[in-house]
């Protein structure tokens, strides 16, 4: 660790401040935001605006202990050539729970095994076998003639990019060559064009889930009404997400919807992938895609996408081919949604921010919210690492093919301190997500309109707030 220097007075004794947690807590607004890393106290208000990870991480961390988020996500260069400039004091009573220790010395034991180091030798494979789907998708969609093989080509390029969004999701994490800059360039240009899908945006959304896991307000992912609410927590009274900085009311197309969802959940999932590319457009075209980093580039390699996707689709020979190519190619990718939302929809959801206590801080915040699925070592190349959703979630930037190798330590530390660590099977965890689902479902058919507004209200949020 490479904590800022201490500024020192002239006879020797330390000049630095000192503050309280609760004192630092104050400090916890987009325009007055304090921090605490290694227990000293920094003042970034004037960098929240030029953070290369947005903005959007730093408000969610407004005022508390950063220590591990920012371990996590940061290479020594930060501590040693940013912090420094940024240090206001240090806190007085910060305490380390001993989970966390050995949670950070499983970090440090990863570092030592060399294990965030990326064996290059791995992409060089996945590389080929990413080469091989694509060419395979295309000449079957475009040199055979039989309609069979236009939907098997269609078949596997759903398969290309759904195993290609394992590369995506490593380069976007920086977890590939490890440099920021590097990894996201090459996903906004190639990544963009072969995916459709907005390096940027997807960034921006991603590593905000990571920071607020599963919190109602703060976690995009988790933030789908009018279809989906994961539990009736993101119901039970109307919301203002600040991913989205809009609020979200719970009507009666949402009332609708969300009665249904366990029986929508497949179904959706086969149309997700469009979804990204409104999402991804949608933020590319807004003010708030001034933060994306090469927006235009990113945009121009939106375009090339679309465009080799509606040659290949429009050299099919009837309309009824060219749709039933598009509708399957997009429907093989429900696994990759699917395997998303089931490391998390059936986890515990939250008001608000978490890192509070020992009860809720980094490490517990995501072991809570999120799960792993248990899938023998030969399925790993299909579930894209996101199997290991937990060390994905407890150490960001550690390399896919290393996932598998820190499981066992994590598991350990989890087993020492009687700390749950989830890891059902691949249909369980579908069964326990669409279980979550109907009983989110039943709850909101017993909302009623409250008489004031548009929307509605769970028996939940009633019976919480009866009075008398
Ligand atoms: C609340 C605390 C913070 C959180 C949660 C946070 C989170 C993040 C995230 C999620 C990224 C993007 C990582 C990626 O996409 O690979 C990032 C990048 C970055 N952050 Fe922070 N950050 C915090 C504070 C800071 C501070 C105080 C500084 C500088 C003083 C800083 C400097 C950087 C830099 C330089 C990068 C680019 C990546 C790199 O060079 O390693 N961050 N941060």
């Amino acid at each position: 660790m490479y904590p800022g220097k201490l500024g020192k007075a002239a006879n020797g004794t330390s000049n630095i401040k000192l503050f309280r947690m609760g004192d630092v807590a104050k400090h916890n607004t987009r325009d007055d935001l304090w921090i605490i890393v290694d227990g000293l106290v920094y003042d970034v208000t004037r960098y929240v605006d030029r953070h290369p990870g947005g903005w959007l991480p730093l408000v969610n961390m407004a005022g508390k202990d950063c220590t591990d988020v920012f371990a996590n996500y940061h290479g020594a260069k930060v501590y040693r050539t940013l912090l420094p400039a940024f240090l206001v004091g240090k806190v007085t009573d910060l305490t380390v729970p001993e989970h966390v220790k050995d949670f950070r010395a499983v970090r440090q034991e990863l570092l030592r095994r060399g294990l965030f180091k990326t064996d290059m030798r791995y992409y060089a494979k996945m590389g080929t076998w990413y080469f091989a789907l694509f060419t395979s998708a295309l000449y079957l969609s475009l040199a055979c003639a039989s309609p069979a093989a236009h939907m098997l080509g269609a078949t596997v390029m759903g398969i290309f990019w759904q195993q290609l969004a394992g590369l995506g999701h490593d380069l976007g994490h920086s977890g590939v060559s490890h440099m920021f800059y590097t990894d996201m360039c090459v996903g906004s240009t190639i990544g963009n064009a072969l995916m459709g899908i907005s390096t940027g945006w997807w960034k921006r959304s991603h590593n905000t889930h990571h920071v607020v896991c599963n919190s109602v307000e703060n976690d995009p992912d988790i933030q789908h009404l009018p279809v989906f609410a994961v539990a009736a927590k993101i119901f039970d009274h109307p919301y203002l997400s600040s991913y989205h900085n809009k609020v979200f009311n719970f009507g009666a197309v949402e009332r609708f919807l969300v009665a249904h969802q366990h029986l929508l959940f497949y179904p959706v999932m086969m149309f997700a992938r469009f979804n990204l590319y409104v999402q991804s457009w949608t933020l590319l075209l807004s003010s708030s895609g001034r933060e994306v980093h090469y927006r235009r580039i990113e945009a121009a390699a939106l375009v090339v996408y679309a465009t080799w996707v509606a040659a290949v689709a429009l050299s099919m020979p009837t309309w009824a081919e060219t749709v039933g190519w598009i509708l399957i190619s997009h429907a093989v990718t429900a696994l990759l949604h699917v395997q998303i939302t089931v490391s998390h929809w059936a986890m515990e959801t939250y008001h608000g921010h978490g890192y509070n206590d020992e009860t809720d801080e980094w490490y517990i915040t995501q072991l809570k919210t999120t799960m792993n699925v248990a899938t023998p070592e030969c399925l790993d190349w299909l579930h894209i690492g996101l199997q290991f959703q937990i060390e994905h979630h407890l150490y960001p930037r550690l390399p896919r093919h290393n996932l598998r190798k820190a499981r066992e330590l994590v598991r350990a530390v989890c087993a020492k301190h009687g700390i749950p660590y989830h890891e059902p099977g691949f249909f369980e965890a579908n069964a326990l997500t669409i279980s979550a689902l109907r009983d989110a479902a039943l709850e909101a058919r017993k909302a009623k309109r409250d008489p004031g507004h548009g929307f509605y209200t769970s028996a939940l949020w009633e019976a919480m707030n009866a009075i008398g």
